[in-house]
C-alpha cells in the first residue's frame, strides 16, 4: 500500500532522513515513534508530498507519489498543528473542507461523537485547544479513504474524547482502512497499534509488533523500551 524506498531529507545541513525503508501493507494501525526530532512528521510529509526528498522513492498504491496529487485524494490527513483562520465558524470550516475535497463527507455522527453540536456557531479562535482538536478531527474522519493518516491526534483531548478517538480508529481498521499515526503517548499504542516503527537518527531502528519491541529490548512496557532504546544510543 505505502513503499518506501531509501528516502533521504535534508534541511541545510540537518540530515533527517538518512536512508530510510518501510513497506506499510493494507490496512492495520502502524504507529511512527520516535524521539523529538528524529523526523516523524518530516517522513509522513514525504508521504503526502509536502516535502520532497532528496533521494529516494515513495509509492502509495503502486504509484510513484513524486509530481503526482491525484493518489493524494486516498488520504486523510490530521496535520500536528492545523492553522485556519481563527473568525471562521465551525460549521462553516466543515462546509468549506466538504467543498474543497469534493467528496462526499459525512461529519454528523463524528459531530456527536465529540460532543461540537454547542460549539458549530462558534469562531475557531474562541475554541479551546481539545475542542479545536476534536473539530479537527472530524475533518479527517468525515471523508471515506482507504489511507488515514494522523500526526499526533490526542493533542489535548480530555479522557472521554481520547476513548471516542480509539473507537473511532478501531472501527475504521475493522473497515479495512491503514493508519500512520506518530504520538508520543505511549498507552495510545499499546492499546491500539498493530505494527510499531521506530525513527532513530535519521533510519528505522524498528519495524514489527509491539511484543518483538519488549523481546529486542528486554522491557516489559513500551514506555520502558523506549527509554532503553534511547539510553543504549547514548552510552554508545
Ligand atoms: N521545513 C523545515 N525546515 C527546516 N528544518 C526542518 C523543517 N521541518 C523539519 N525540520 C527539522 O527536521 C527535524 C525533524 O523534524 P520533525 O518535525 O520531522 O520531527 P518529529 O520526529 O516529528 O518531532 P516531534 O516528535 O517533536 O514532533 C528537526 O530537526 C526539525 O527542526
Amino acid at each position: 500500500m505505502i513503499q518506501i524506498d531509501n528516502v533521504h531529507k535534508r534541511f541545510a545541513k540537518n540530515e533527517v532522513l538518512k536512508g530510510v525503508d518501510l513497506q506499510i501493507p493494507e490496512g492495520g494501525i502502524y504507529a511512527v515513534l520516535g524521539p523529538n526530532g528524529s523526523g516523524k512528521t518530516t517522513l509522513i510529509k514525504c508521504v503526502l508530498g509536502l516535502v520532497i526528498p532528496n533521494k529516494g522513492d515513495i509509492r502509495v498504491k503502486g504509484q510513484k507519489v513524486k509530481n503526482q496529487w491525484k493518489y493524494r485524494e486516498e488520504i486523510n490527513y490530521l496535520p500536528q498543528i492545523a492553522n485556519f483562520p481563527g473568525n471562521i465558524r465551525v460549521k462553516e470550516l466543515i462546509g468549506m473542507i466538504k467543498d474543497l475535497r469534493k467528496k462526499p463527507g459525512d461529519e454528523v455522527s463524528l459531530i456527536e461523537l465529540f460532543g461540537l453540536e454547542p460549539f458549530l456557531d462558534k469562531k475557531l479562535a474562541n475554541l479551546s485547544g481539545g475542542t479545536k482538536q476534536k473539530v479537527n478531527l472530524v475533518l479527517t474522519f468525515m471523508f471515506d479513504s482507504p489511507v488515514i493518516i494522523l500526526d499526533e491526534p490526542t493533542s489535548g483531548l480530555d479522557p472521554t474524547a481520547m476513548i471516542a478517538l480509539k473507537n473511532l480508529i478501531r472501527k475504521e481498521r475493522e473497515a479495512g482502512k491503514t493508519f500512520l499515526i506518530t504520538t508520543h503517548i505511549m498507552q495510545f499504542v499499546e492499546e491500539i497499534a498493530d505494527q510499531v516503527v521506530y525513527l532513530l537518527e535519521g533510519k528505522i531502528y524498528y519495524t514489527g509488533t509491539l511484543s518483538g519491541l519488549l523481546e529486542k529490548t528486554g522491557q516489559h512496557d513500551l514506555e520502558h523500551a523506549i527509554a532503553a532504546i534511547t539510553s543504549e544510543k547514548q552510552h554508545a
